[in-house]
C-alpha cells in the first residue's frame, strides 16, 4: 500500500478543517508515454484499495482491465479505515484519534482528496472512471468538478442521488451502532455490536429473498432452531468487525446520505446529468433492492452519451462485486 501525505489543511464541504489528510492508494501498470492509459477505479463502502483483490476478473493480469495495458489507480475513501485519513487517525491538533469529533464527509469531499492524489501523481487525463454502489456517486461527482480531465466513465449499481430508501436503511444501521452500550466510548472498538447489526442489515439489502432462498435454506425439517440463514447473517456481522470499525461506517453511511448530484448545482437533477458529457457504461442488477434498476434507467434516461446493460444476479446489489464474469464481457465489448 502506497501513502500520498498532504500537509496543509483541508476543508470539506460542511466547512470543517483537516489539519493535513492521507490517501492510501495502490497502482498497478505504467502510465505509458502518451499520458492516455489511466484507469482509476473507486470503491465501495467497505472495501480498500486492492482492486485486485476485491474485483478478482475484473482487474488483474489478462482481465479487462489489465495492469499490461493500462495505469490503473484505486485509492481508499477518506473516512474509512484502510490507510486513508478516517475516525481513527490522529487528530493532530489533540493527540488523539478523531473517534466521535471526526468531521461529518460527503462524497464531495472524498473525490476533492483524490483529486489531490490525483495531482501528486501527475495524472491530467484519466482514460476511464470507475465507480460501483457508492464509488459510482464519486465517480458522476468527479466527472462534474473535473470534467476535463475525465474520458470515459463506467457505473454499476449506482445512483444520481442517495434514495430515500437508502437514507432510511442507513438511518437504521446508525441506530444500530448507537444502541449499542459502548458506542460513547473512545476505544476502536466502541460500538462493534452495534456494527455487527448495522452489517446485518445491510446484508439484507445487498442480498435478497431468492440469495437466501437458494444458498441458506436448511435441509433438516425438524429443526426448531440454529438455522442456517441466521448463522450465516451472524458470521458476516462477525467477520466486517474484525476488518472494519464502527465509526467509519457510521460516517460513511453519512457521507453515503448526503450524496446529491444536485446539490447547489441546479433544481433539477436531470440537468445536472445532461451536463455530464463522458462516454457512459451503465450496468443495473436485475435483482438490486439497494439500488434497484429505476436508478439506473433514471441515469440512462437522462446522461447523454451511454450504453445501458441488464444483468442477472442471485448476489442482489453484491452482484456488482460478484458477477466478474458478465461485467468483463459487457465492459470489454464496449471498451471495443
Ligand atoms: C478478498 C478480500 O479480502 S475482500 C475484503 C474487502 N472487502 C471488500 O472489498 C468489500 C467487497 N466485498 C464484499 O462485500 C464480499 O466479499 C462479497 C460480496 C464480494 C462476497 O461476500 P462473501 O461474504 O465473501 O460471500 P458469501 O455471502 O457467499 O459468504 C461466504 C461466507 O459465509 C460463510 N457462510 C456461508 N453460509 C453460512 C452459514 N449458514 N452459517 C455461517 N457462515 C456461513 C462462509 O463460510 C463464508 O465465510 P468466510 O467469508 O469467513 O470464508
Ligand atoms: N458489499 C459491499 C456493499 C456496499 O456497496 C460493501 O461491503 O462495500
Amino acid at each position: 500500500m502506497k501513502h500520498f501525505h498532504y500537509q496543509r489543511e483541508f476543508e470539506t464541504e460542511t466547512g470543517a478543517v483537516l489539519p493535513k489528510l492521507t490517501v492510501a492508494y495502490q497502482t498497478y501498470g505504467h502510465l505509458n508515454d502518451a499520458k492516455n492509459n489511466v484507469v482509476w477505479i473507486c470503491h465501495a463502502l467497505t472495501a480498500n484499495a486492492n482492486v485486485v483483490e476485491w474485483w478478482p476478473g475484473v482487474v488483474g493480469e489478462n482481465c479487462v482491465i489489465d495492469p499490461s495495458k493500462y495505469f490503473i489507480v484505486c485509492a481508499n475513501i477518506l473516512g474509512s479505515c484502510y490507510g486513508s485519513t478516517g475516525p481513527l487517525s490522529i487528530n493532530p491538533k489533540t493527540g488523539e484519534p478523531y473517534y466521535h469529533q471526526f468531521p461529518m464527509i460527503t462524497i464531495r469531499d472524498m473525490v476533492k482528496a483524490h483529486g489531490l492524489l490525483r495531482d501528486h501523481l501527475q495524472i491530467q487525463n484519466i482514460y476511464l472512471l470507475i465507480g460501483g454502489s457508492m464509488g459510482g456517486y464519486q465517480a458522476l461527482e468527479w466527472c462534474l468538478t473535473e470534467p476535463e480531465r475525465i474520458e470515459n466513465m463506467f457505473l454499476i449499481a449506482t445512483s444520481a442521488r442517495e434514495t430515500a430508501w437508502g437514507i432510511a436503511i442507513h438511518t437504521a444501521q446508525r441506530l444500530a451502532i448507537e444502541a449499542d452500550c459502548t458506542w460513547n466510548n473512545s476505544s476502536p472498538e466502541a460500538g462493534s455490536n452495534g456494527l455487527k447489526t448495522a452489517r446485518a442489515i445491510g446484508m439484507l439489502t445487498y442480498r435478497n429473498y431468492n440469495t437466501f432462498k437458494l444458498t441458506q435454506t436448511d435441509t433438516d425439517n425438524n429443526k426448531t432452531d440454529h438455522f442456517k440463514a441466521s448463522s450465516y447473517i451472524i458470521h458476516q456481522g462477525n467477520k466486517l468487525v474484525k476488518r472494519f470499525n464502527a465509526f467509519s461506517y457510521w460516517f460513511l453511511t453519512k457521507a453515503l446520505d448526503s450524496h446529491n448530484l444536485a446539490r447547489g448545482r441546479s433544481d433539477s437533477l436531470e440537468e445536472v446529468l445532461k451536463n455530464i458529457r463522458q462516454k457512459t457504461l451503465l450496468i443495473g442488477v436485475r435483482s438490486d433492492l439497494l439500488c434497484p434498476l429505476a436508478e439506473l434507467e433514471f441515469l440512462a434516461q437522462h446522461l447523454p452519451e451511454n450504453r445501458f446493460h441488464v444483468i442477472d444476479s442471485v448476489f442482489g446489489h453484491d452482484g456488482f462485486l460478484t458477477e466478474y464474469a458478465q461485467i468483463a464481457r459487457l465492459l470489454s465489448d464496449w471498451l471495443q
